[in-house]
């Protein structure tokens, strides 16, 4: 069998194509709007635009830590257009050089400053957060299990607000908004089998993602369904509002000052478990590489193996586990995630043209609506390996 076909955006009209040409542009105008950079910030964002629709990929020329890292992540692509390199390879070297173009990296006053903080400050404080966090009284009558169900899929739909997608993302019609496929009885049905022992979470998104991941880590320590939780989040700002530690800090920070007593107590438990280690949060280079989890060091294979289940949220972190290709979508999901170290858990809703694990008739029941459920963000999937 002739392998899938790795996804690139030099097709016209294609999605990863509408990323680069339609979705980026948006994306620049906003970053260069919300802070007040100088000249020389504007002008090396604006050539990076250029060159990522009409250049030549070339090396890292800041002095970022990883700047090794990508010099050898990029050996296959150096010098390709950035069109002919993979889609997942060549989209995650735009924001690693968008955040260099704006002096993320150098020795100027706008080292470490986050260039998508304005938009994840602005969804922190906005008002569907006070909403979401006023829900939660809700939850406190229903049974553990209720609250298990009710937390994951806020944490699993918490994945449509993602910042970079809203840029384009337009309201599609035809078939209602689901699950694809969901496997979530097998994830905390059994206490035995995932819980009691560490369950990693690969986070995404900072703001109205992250607050479900947080209010679900409370939830499984609460519960012992989890004896200790690692939270891994990205080593810097990524994707527009993939979480770095400062978006956790600032997540529990909001929890902790919620009006709404559920939010705020589940924040003050948070900030204690982090306290006593049930609840560590940590990161590594590996999660802003180009690369698919099968190709992870050692180190972090190491790290994962030990869990009794790896929970990886999003699109992306979706996309980086079964292989960025254009894979059949009845695809078993085992043999595409197989190669994970741990159990896994994918939580994601559908952003990209990757899915595997899909039934026939789901297949084709969604595609004889004639509309992109594929990268719409109104469909989301549940899958689970390695767990029985
Ligand atoms: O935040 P998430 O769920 O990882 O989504 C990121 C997704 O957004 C895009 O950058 C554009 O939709 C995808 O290419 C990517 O997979």
């Amino acid at each position: 069998m002739s392998p899938a076909p790795t996804i690139r955006s030099d097709v016209p009209g294609s999605f990863p194509w509408s990323v680069f040409h339609e979705r980026h542009p948006r994306l620049v105008q906003q970053v260069l709007d919300a802070l007040p950079y100088g000249p020389a910030e504007r002008a090396a964002v604006e050539d990076l635009l250029a060159e990522s629709t009409t250049g030549l990929l070339r090396p890292l020329t800041d002095d970022g830590d990883d700047h090794g890292l990508w010099l050898e992540w990029g050996r296959d692509v150096w010098g390709t257009p950035w069109g002919e390199a993979p889609f997942l390879w060549a989209e995650s070297y735009f924001y690693r050089r968008l955040l260099a173009a704006t002096g993320y990296f150098g020795s100027g006053a706008w080292r470490g400053v986050d260039p998508f903080a304005p938009f994840k400050d602005a969804e922190l404080a906005g008002p569907a957060v006070d909403e979401e966090l006023a829900a939660l009284g809700e939850l406190r009558g229903l049974a553990p299990e209720q609250r298990t169900e009710a937390l994951l899929a806020s944490a699993l739909w918490g994945n449509r607000a993602d910042l970079s997608f809203g840029l384009t993302a337009a309201p599609v019609a035809g078939r209602p908004p689901g699950l694809v496929t969901d496997d979530s009885r097998l994830l905390f049905a059994a206490p035995a089998a995932a819980g009691r022992g560490r369950v990693c979470l690969v986070a995404d998104n900072a703001g109205r993602e992250l607050l479900p991941d947080l209010l679900l880590v409370d939830h499984l320590l609460t519960e012992a369904l989890a004896a200790e939780v690692v939270l891994y989040v990205k080593p810097y700002p990524y994707y527009v509002s993939d979480a770095t530690m400062a978006d956790v800090l600032a997540a529990l920070r909001r929890l902790r000052s919620s009006p709404e007593p559920e939010a705020g107590q589940a924040g003050l438990r948070l900030w204690q478990a982090m306290h006593t280690r049930r609840l560590v949060v940590r990161t590594h280079p590996f999660f802003c590489a180009p690369l698919p989890y099968r190709e992870m060091p050692p180190d972090l294979r190491t790290e994962f193996a030990g869990a009794a289940v790896t929970i990886l949220k999003g699109d992306l972190n979706y996309r980086r586990l079964v292989g960025d290709q254009l894979w059949p979508a009845i695809t078993p999901f085992a043999d595409a995630a197989g190669h994970f170290p741990s159990p896994v858990a994918a939580l994601r809703t559908l952003k990209s043209d990757v899915v595997v694990g899909l039934d026939e008739r789901v297949v084709a029941d969604l595609d004889a609506y004639g509309t992109p459920w594929r990268t719409s963000g109104t469909h989301a999937l549940i899958q689970v390996h390695g767990l029985s």
